[in-house]
């Protein structure tokens, strides 16, 4: 069965932290294919400074600029928002039955993931691909059997970090894709 991770994100805007883990992911991995998909609203964030999900998944999609093995996924736009990650791993595993969906979280995710929305059912039924983040260990999920810690490499930037310089107008050539660049100039978002 092709096994796919599902990289879940507000991708507001997507950054090269979170294509060097998908490209890591899906190349490095047992997995086939790494689908990023782009979350109206994460249940756990505030909506203030969120770009629409148009935009989101506009970018995410000239950031990946049909590279092998890496797709965008605009699934959680048709589902209930705010978007619960088991709802989203429920109906994907609905629609596509012969695929294998493992789940792609950062060490820091699992703080919180005991407040996740049914996250022991998520931990019955799927497999999470965990990479590092600085300052996150295991914790008590080291030997869970559901769990596995990867090695991908570490790239501390973050989107609010992104946002926040392009607010005070310093430049953010290098964090992230030319072309994803060029549309936030196009567009004049996020000033
Ligand atoms: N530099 C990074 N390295 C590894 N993981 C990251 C990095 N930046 C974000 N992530 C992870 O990618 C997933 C999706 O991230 P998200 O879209 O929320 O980006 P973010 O950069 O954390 O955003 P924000 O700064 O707006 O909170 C999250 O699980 C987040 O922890
Ligand atoms: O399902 C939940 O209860 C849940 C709680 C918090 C976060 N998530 C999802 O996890 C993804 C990454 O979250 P974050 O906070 O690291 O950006 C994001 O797409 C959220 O939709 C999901």
């Amino acid at each position: 069965m092709q096994k796919i991770g599902l990289f879940f994100g507000s991708f507001n805007p997507i950054h090269i932290g979170h294509l060097i883990i998908a490209n890591y992911m899906a190349n490095y991995t047992d997995l086939s294919e790494v689908w990023l998909v782009v979350s109206p609203h994460n249940p756990l964030k505030r909506k203030d400074s969120l770009l629409n999900m148009y935009d989101r998944l506009e970018m995410v999609n000239l950031a990946i600029d049909n590279t092998d093995r890496i797709r965008a996924s605009d699934i959680e736009f048709r589902l209930t928002q705010p978007s619960y990650t088991i709802d989203t791993l429920v109906h994907l595993k609905e629609r596509y039955p012969t695929k294998d969906f493992v789940l792609i979280m950062g060490s820091d995710n699992l703080v919180t993931l005991k407040k996740w929305k049914n996250y022991e059912i998520i931990l019955r039924d799927f497999f999470v691909y965990v990479y590092p983040r600085p300052g996150y260990d295991a914790g008590e999920w080291a030997e869970h059997p559901r769990i596995t810690f990867t090695e991908t490499p570490l790239m501390e930037i973050s989107s609010t970090f992104i946002r926040n310089a392009i607010k005070d107008h310093k430049s953010v050539k290098y964090f992230l894709p030319d072309k994803v660049l060029d549309f936030i100039d196009k567009k004049g978002v996020y000033l």
